[in-house]
């Protein structure tokens, strides 16, 4: 006998309620793990555009994830998200502090010039928020799909990478044919890369 995938929809309110329960602590000392990590992603000569998001509360990266992937050397441009009311993501340059506005869901957004949709293109390297993603790269997000859209964008060559906290990586997340596959995790431990 096999044992069921759960669906993503209780997958997704196991590994939310696991985030609720952590301390405030526990979890700024995760995202500091995290975020001295980014630097395992760059070379420090390069001079790359990174699209990344504004971690929600709770949400792997912390607050201070777009500054400190702008203070990353070798990072030129950061890129992040803005909500369309079609679920679609737009995309703006981050301004530094104090630039980002109050958005939708509790989200903060940049409010300077939109990019459009394909702004994703000119990313050398995603970020990408998520729930949790499995041993093949499969990413259980919020539910909305921008994601799935967003990254069909992507070029073959650009790694696509999930922040995660340590637990997040699961054997098996059901995956539908619309689910765009990551090449990568990087938690507080580490960063992972999916062959192939
Ligand atoms: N930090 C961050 N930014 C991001 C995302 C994300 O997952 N994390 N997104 C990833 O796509 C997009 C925003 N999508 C989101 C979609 C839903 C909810 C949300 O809180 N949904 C409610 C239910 C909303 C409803 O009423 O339908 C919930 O989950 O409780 C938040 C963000 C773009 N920016
Ligand atoms: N290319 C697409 N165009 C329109 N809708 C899509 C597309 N891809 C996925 N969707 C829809 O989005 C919904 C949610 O998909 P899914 O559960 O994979 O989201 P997710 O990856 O968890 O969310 P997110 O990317 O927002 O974090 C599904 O109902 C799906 O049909």
């Amino acid at each position: 006998m096999t044992t069921p995938v759960p669906a993503k929809r209780d997958l997704r309110a196991v590994v939310l309620a696991a985030r609720r329960a952590q301390t405030s602590a526990a979890l700024d000392e995760a995202d500091t793990a995290l975020a001295a990590r980014l630097p395992e992603l760059v070379a420090p000569g390069a001079a790359l555009t990174v699209c990344a998001y504004v971690p929600m509360a709770g949400e792997p990266g912390g607050p201070g994830l777009p500054d400190r992937l702008a203070a990353t050397p070798g990072v030129a441009r950061v890129l992040l998200p803005v909500l369309r009311p079609d679920r679609d993501l737009d995309w703006a340059a981050y301004a530094g502090p104090g630039s980002l506005a109050p958005a939708a869901f509790g989200l903060r957004e940049p409010a300077g010039p939109r990019l459009g949709v394909t702004g994703i293109t000119t990313a050398d390297l995603v970020l990408v928020p998520a729930v949790a993603v499995d041993r093949r790269g499969t990413r259980l997000g919020r539910g909305g799909g921008s994601y799935d859209r967003a990254l069909a964008r992507v070029s073959g060559g650009t790694p696509v990478i999930a922040l995660l906290y340590d637990g997040e990586l699961l054997d098996e997340i059901p995956a539908e044919a619309h689910d765009q596959r990551v090449n990568g995790m990087l938690t507080p431990s580490g960063l992972r890369r999916i062959p192939g």
